[in-house]
């Protein structure tokens, strides 16, 4: 697919094909399209040119919206703007775009069980459940992000898009985040694409990883294939 803004082309020619089960990264230097194409993926963009096809349908041109009720689920860099929610009615929200919870009664008082389950389905793995009650604002920026990542969850998606998910967030609970991920993985079955800048976690979490500069694709394989491809250091490092 390709996208433009105005005179930029921020994605060229990108192709990705992704499979069940499998966790993609996509890599690559500040500016290279990543978050672009994954926005694309989710519908915030439509593309110039090309296609996006999800279980043979083509989803160019849907809303984020539609796309999150057939299973396509994401994160975001920022997720300041459920603040004043608390952490379970966060997941509530995750919940509810791919299972609607029966009204608004419903959806902000529920019951008990259901609340538990989501609790122990989405927090508790991800150190959450002490904070089930807590309004997001008042949450570390390491369990902000966890949150995020059980809302996308708990919509259940096929498919997964995490944008930079442990970002800002110190090593141990970035790996931490990591492992969930990949359990979750091996739960769902769902495939995920992850975009991420932190190398030891896209080496140590995905099946395959691909790389962007410019817009394009210069290298998609294993993660010891990427270390040593010439193309890639030296779009990383300057090497001639
Ligand atoms: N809404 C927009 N309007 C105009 N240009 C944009 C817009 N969003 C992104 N761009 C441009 O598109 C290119 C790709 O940006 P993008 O944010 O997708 O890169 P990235 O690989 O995700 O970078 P980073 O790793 O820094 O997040 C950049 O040149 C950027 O300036």
């Amino acid at each position: 697919m390709t996208i433009r803004f105005g005179g930029v082309v921020a994605v060229n020619k990108m192709e990705i094909d992704v499979r069940p089960g499998e966790i993609v990264g996509l890599i690559g230097p500040n500016g290279a399209g990543k978050t672009t194409f994954v926005n694309a993926i989710s519908g915030t963009y439509i593309p110039a040119e090309g296609s996006i096809r999800w279980h043979d349908e083509e989803i160019v041109g849907r809303s984020p919206s539609y796309l999150a009720r057939i299973g396509v689920g994401r994160t975001f860099q920022n997720v300041a703007s459920l603040n004043d929610l608390t952490v379970l009615d966060i997941v509530k929200v995750g919940r509810s775009v791919r299972k609607p919870s029966g009204g608004l009664r419903q959806f902000f008082f529920g019951n008990r069980r259901q609340d538990n389950d989501l609790t122990d389905k989405f927090l508790e793995p991800l150190g959450l459940a002490d904070h089930r009650d807590s309004p997001l604002q008042v949450l570390s920026y390491g369990h902000r992000k966890a949150v995020d990542i059980a809302r996308a969850l708990a919509g259940e998606p096929d498919l997964l898009l995490l944008d930079e998910p442990v970002a800002g967030v110190a090593p141990a609970e970035a790996f931490a985040l990591a492992g969930f991920v990949k359990r979750i993985r091996d739960q769902l079955g769902c495939a995920v694409v992850m975009v991420e800048h932190k190398m030891d976690v896209v080496m140590s979490t995905c099946d395959r990883i691909v790389v962007m500069a410019a817009g394009a694709k210069i290298f998609e394989g294993s993660g010891a294939g990427v270390q040593s491809d010439p193309e890639v250091r030296r779009v990383y490092l300057g090497d001639a």
